[in-house]
């Protein structure tokens, strides 16, 4: 394995999210918006002035896209919504894409759009009982402005680790849970939004289960080592190129930001009995010296 470097990671803040995820850059506003999943709260931080907000929903809140049109999209329990972030810190929900999932206590996980604005979402069974291999990977879309989801993969645990090549002709999808631990790579057809050529990217991570990811401007690809406090860099070919250490086991998902999107923002988790000046379930920045790329809005 390449060398660990020491932490260069940075405390943004500290909201002690249960499972913070979903991070994702307004460029326009030059914030960083994340969700955390089970308090079902979408939360902004505003790099100008440091002020953060958050605002709850009334359901589990697992990822999150921004909309051409400006506004935000929500993938929950029970299917997609529009967003509108009110005062009082009220997230109010306005359904635009249903689901019917296949066992009661799914709800949706990992989501990103692809270069032309299609989102790609999966979903998982999270009951609090064991988990099953019936999570769906799905594509959104709105053809003639109807919305509708498409199924690509099934008999996932986990679905995770979504992100797109800069060319927007490479899919990666990982499967973070203890009994997969996979990372995959598809050829992907930016004009049709199809996936094909499933091959194996990551049989195993140096450290870690891989959880939530980012490409770089380098088509590199940063994929979170949970429970193992670290986020790997790895060539378009599948070499380990290095690994960043953030001072928590739990990184969940990593995005780049910044004025010029070369800060890679981590989320995490934090387990049940963290102790009161535990780090885990804060948001972190790194310095990597290389920059991210613009992630599209959600365009059907
Ligand atoms: O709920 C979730 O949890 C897992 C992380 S963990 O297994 O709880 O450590 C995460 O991979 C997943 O994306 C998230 O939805």
């Amino acid at each position: 394995m390449s060398a660990v470097s020491a932490s260069p990671a940075e405390l943004v803040l500290h909201p002690r999210n249960l499972t913070g995820e979903s991070p994702v850059w307004h460029a326009g506003e030059q914030a960083l918006y994340w969700v955390d999943i089970p308090a079902g709260t979408l939360h902004r931080w505003r790099a100008g002035d440091g002020q953060h907000t958050s605002w709850r929903a009334d359901q589990r809140l697992a990822c999150i896209a921004r909309q051409a049109g400006g506004g935000w999209l929500g993938a929950m329990e029970d299917g997609v919504y529009r967003l509108s972030l009110q005062a009082g810190q009220r997230l109010e929900m306005t359904p635009y894409a249903g689901v019917s999932h296949a066992h009661p206590g799914m709800r949706f996980n990992d989501g990103r759009c692809d270069r032309q604005g299609r989102f790609w979402v999966g979903s998982m069974l999270d009951n609090g009982g064991p988990a099953a291999p019936v999570g769906v990977l799905y594509r959104l879309t709105a053809p003639d402005g109807a919305p509708r989801l498409d199924v690509f993969e099934q008999g996932m645990l986990t679905p995770n680790g979504l992100a797109f090549s800069p060319d927007g002709r490479t899919l990666y999808l990982s499967d973070s849970h203890p009994d997969q631990q996979r990372v995959w790579a598809f050829d992907y057809d930016p004009d049709d939004g199809t996936p094909s050529g499933r091959r194996l990217f990551i049989e195993k991570l140096p450290g870690g289960r891989p959880d939530g990811a980012a490409v770089d401007v380098e088509g590199c690809y940063w994929i979170c080592g949970n429970d193992a406090g670290l986020i790997h860099r790895y060539t378009p070919d599948g070499r380990l190129d290095r690994s960043l250490s953030v001072p928590v086991a739990k990184p969940s998902m990593c995005a780049f930001g910044g004025p010029d999107l070369d800060t890679l923002f981590v989320t995490s988790i934090r387990p049940a009995g963290a102790g009161p000046l535990a780090l885990d379930g804060a948001l972190f920045a790194l310095r990597p010296g290389v920059q991210g790329i613009e992630e599209p809005a959600y365009a059907p």
